[in-house]
């Protein structure tokens, strides 16, 4: 196996791949495809912008010297078989799935948006405002509670995830077991059952030696894996078993060979399927949202990483003879912000007045089937396509336990194995050590450095009879009600004994 390294330490890649001097990272994900596109299939192309390196399967920390110039391409060969040192010696290797959880019933969802909203990587006050996070996430937990359950009641009563990502560990296991690795694999989620701290508790009681950390999520964001991480990062540091276990990340893998094939699959299965003409139909790539000013200001590489992504199925697709048109749009956007475009929906009545006819959706951002995939694609924006002239919808299933994405997700974790090292924050020595030390601190430092405060994501009023503006003037209205009945019961004054309804028992 060939790996080529691109190298660039502090400063904006050269022109022409790099337009602008703040999106550092995003030029290197374009650098990183065209020279992918040049190379044969089995090179890994890895790409480090800070100090330390950053390969398609694996973050490590890496200490390079420094470059006399800023882009150096490296080739070296990469010969040793991973998977017969990795038994020697007496490790116990854990693999942790981060996964973003779900409310498993109705009573969940409130409390599951909160933790959500909680989040300073969903929204990020000033730093002056910092301790109103948690009102200020119960409020809008609240106030989206009735909209959100609804969607959760229209898809079986709560969210299928924990029970897919449970079946995915128990697959992943099975395959690297079937490779040789005997591994345990643990599933933490960000903001439901089982949550990363419940994980985190079983790999101490397990006597886990080396972790590889597996977000479940194909591409970077800042708010996906990047909140995982962050929420990881802060339980690593405060525990001296795990500042001491050697780990490391794997913090995107959209464009893994395994990965692309698989989507290719299910793409072309579809196509075949449900199509009476397959190459007149639209394949219609449609991603989860985030904020622009997360890509624009906090510097998410999830827009660069997620077009790379789609370019990389389209020419798998191309390979096979397949060369349908296709689009990428952005769906699932909360509140007044900017979101990604295009939004899904929009597109899709577009696409209806330019008399396209047959549209296959495609969800990308992420691996299991979940409310935005059951409800707002399969419900939602097939009404919407249907009423704007598209006569034949279909949508291509999500990934779940599909054999060749396990296998590759096995694949991975194996390859990122021998790049497993020491946390060890406060070691001196082992962050100079070679051995790549796995830092999410750093990884996440890259492109979130600054750490700006993110827009809020709900509407917080709108003048005039919007949906909004009649649900805050209700809910001011009962506030109003309640605060009334306080005063009238605390004081025994006011209208409702003036009129005998109170006091109840005299
Ligand atoms: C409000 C900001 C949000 C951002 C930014 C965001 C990014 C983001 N989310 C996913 C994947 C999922 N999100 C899911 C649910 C969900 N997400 C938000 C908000 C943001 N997501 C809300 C309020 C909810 C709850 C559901 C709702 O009320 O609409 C889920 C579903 C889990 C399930 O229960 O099935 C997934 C999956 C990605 C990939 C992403 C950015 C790249
Ligand atoms: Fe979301």
């Amino acid at each position: 196996m060939v790996l080529v390294l691109l190298w660039c330490h502090h400063g904006p890649l050269p022109r022409p791949t790099c337009t602008s001097q703040r999106s550092h990272h995003n030029c290197g994900v374009q650098l990183e495809a065209c020279v992918r596109k040049c190379l044969p299939r089995n090179c890994v192309v890895a790409r480090s912008s800070s100090g330390w390196l950053q390969a398609p399967s694996l973050v490590s920390k890496q200490p390079l010297k420094k470059a006399s110039f800023p882009l150096k391409a490296l080739v070296t060969s990469q010969t040793q078989d991973v998977s017969t040192t990795l038994l020697i010696g007496e490790e116990k290797i854990g693999v942790l799935l981060l996964n973003l959880g779900g409310p498993e019933t109705l009573d969940d969802v409130q409390p599951f948006l909160f933790n959500l909203f909680a989040d300073p990587d969903i929204i990020r006050l000033p730093r002056l405002f910092r301790f109103l996070q948690g009102p200020l996430a119960q409020f809008i937990s609240v106030l989206r509670a009735p909209k959100s359950k609804e969607g959760y009641a229209s898809i079986g009563g709560g969210s299928p995830l924990r029970r897919i990502t449970d079946a995915q560990a128990e697959e992943l296991r099975k395959s690297l077991c079937a490779k040789n690795v005997p591994a345990k694999v643990y599933v933490g989620m960000r903001y439901w059952h089982p949550f990363t701290e419940e994980a985190i508790v079983q790999i101490k009681r397990d006597g886990i030696t080396k972790l590889v950390v597996l977000p479940l999520y194909p591409q970077f964001s800042i708010s996906t894996s990047g909140s995982s991480l962050r929420l990881l990062e802060s339980i690593f540091r405060e525990d001296e078993y795990l500042v001491n276990m050697q780990h490391t990340v794997i913090p995107s893998w959209y464009q893994r060979e395994g990965y692309i094939k698989a989507m290719a699959n299910l793409i072309e299965n579809e196509l075949k399927k449900r199509f009476d003409c397959p190459e007149k139909v639209m394949i219609f790539f449609s991603a989860h949202g985030v904020p622009l000013a997360y890509v624009e200001e906090a510097g998410d590489p999830y827009k660069a990483e997620m077009e790379e992504c789609v370019d990389l199925i389209m020419e798998e697709l191309e390979n096979r003879r397949i060369t349908n048109a296709y689009t990428l749009a952005y769906q699932s956007r909360v509140g007044p912000v900017e979101w990604l475009k295009p939004y899904t929906d929009d597109t899709i009545i577009e696409l209806g007045q330019k008399g396209i006819k047959s549209l296959l959706a495609v969800p990308i951002s992420f691996v299991s089937e979940h409310i935005e995939t059951l409800e707002e694609i399969d419900v939602e924006y097939k009404e919407l396509a249907l009423k704007s002239g598209i006569e034949e919808w279909g949508r291509v299933p999500a990934l779940g336990c599909e054999p060749t994405f396990i296998s590759d997700l096995a694949d991975a974790v194996i390859e990122s194995l021998p790049y497993v090292g020491a946390m060890a924050v406060s070691n001196l020595e082992a962050r100079q050590s070679l051995v790549p030390l796995g830092s999410v601190e750093e990884l996440l430092a890259a492109y979130d450095s600054q750490r700006r405060e993110l827009p809020p994501p709900v509407t917080m009023w709108e003048w005039g009879w919007t949906k909004s503006a009649e649900t805050w003037n209700g809910r001011a209205a009962m506030l109003a009600v309640l605060v009334l009945l306080v005063w009238e019961v605390t004081t025994g004054e006011g209208f409702l004994h003036q009129w005998g309804i109170l006091p109840l028992f005299q």
